[in-house]
Order: structure tokens, then C-alpha cells, then sequence
């Protein structure tokens, strides 16, 4: 029987705890190091991105793909995210709060009032994309070359 909970309402401490779990169970926190987790991360996005390859832009909601196509790029999803989840825990990273977080600064680097008449027109909308980040100084890297 699947240890995995079928509830509705998914969340990042959830899979967290199942993928902290599912490591402890099989011996492989050795395993599980914060670098092995960003190359299996890495690996598993090049697995997503083979998906989409020589398929050329694809519609929203995927409508002409075949059942099996979609079940596998969900697995694929899944993979990416669970590495994920799995990194941040292993870096001692609230995942959640974190992504929160950066949420509220994507608000600030990009307030609504500046895109709000440009809906219209992409030209203009990269116009002020383009402007943004010189006015913007969340960038941690303040390094000069
Ligand atoms: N050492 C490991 C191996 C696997 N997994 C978990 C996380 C991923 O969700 C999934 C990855 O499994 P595979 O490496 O078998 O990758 P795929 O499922 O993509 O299989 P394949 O590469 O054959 O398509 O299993 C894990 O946590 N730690």
C-alpha cells in the first residue's frame, strides 16, 4: 500500500517530510548531499527541457498532446520539484518563506503602476523591462568588475 497521503492539499513541508523519509528509509541521506541533490536537480530539468525539444513553441494547456505526453512531463515536473524541495531542506532553506519572500521583492523590482498602461504594447513593455534593473538594487552580488 502507498505511504504517500492522497489528499487534495499538497504543500512544500508535506513533500519535504515524504522526501526526507523516503531517504532515511532506503539509507540514502550518505547520499543526499547538497551538491549530489543540485546535479540529480540539474539532470532532471535537462529530462523536462527533452520534453519540449524540436517541438517549437507549444500552446497553452497543451491541447494537442497525447494523454501519455502529459503524464510524462507531471513525472518530470514532479522530479524537478522534489529535488528541489529536497535541496532546500538539505541547505537548511525554508523553501516556502523563502519563495514568499522573493515574491515580495519581484512586487517592489516590477511594481504594477509601470506595466499597468502597457498591456497593449509589447514595445513599450520592453522598454521598461529593460529600465528596471538599473533602478533596482536587490542583487546581492554588489561586486564591481
Ligand atoms: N538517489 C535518489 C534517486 C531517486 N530519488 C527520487 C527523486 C526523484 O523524484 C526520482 C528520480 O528517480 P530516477 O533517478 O530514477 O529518475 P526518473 O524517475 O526520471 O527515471 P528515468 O531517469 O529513468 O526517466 O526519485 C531520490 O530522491 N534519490
Amino acid at each position: 500500500m502507498s505511504e504517500v497521503p492522497d489528499g487534495g492539499s499538497v504543500s512544500l513541508d508535506m513533500l519535504k517530510k515524504l522526501m526526507a523519509q523516503f531517504a532515511e528509509k532506503r539509507d540514502w541521506n550518505q547520499y543526499h548531499s547538497p551538491r549530489n541533490l543540485l546535479l540529480a536537480l540539474v539532470g532532471e530539468v535537462g529530462e523536462l527541457a527533452e520534453i519540449f525539444q524540436w517541438k517549437g513553441e507549444v500552446k497553452r494547456g497543451l491541447p494537442n498532446w497525447k494523454e501519455e505526453e502529459k503524464t510524462h512531463l507531471s513525472e518530470e515536473l514532479s522530479d524537478v520539484l522534489l529535488y528541489l524541495v529536497r535541496l532546500s531542506d538539505t541547505c537548511g532553506i525554508d523553501l516556502g518563506k523563502a519563495a514568499l519572500r522573493k515574491v515580495e521583492l519581484n512586487a517592489i523590482k516590477y511594481p504594477v503602476k509601470s506595466y499597468q498602461d502597457v498591456s497593449t504594447s509589447s514595445k513599450k513593455y520592453k522598454q521598461i523591462t529593460l529600465e528596471t534593473p538599473t533602478s533596482y538594487n536587490g542583487d546581492r552580488n554588489t561586486e564591481k568588475d
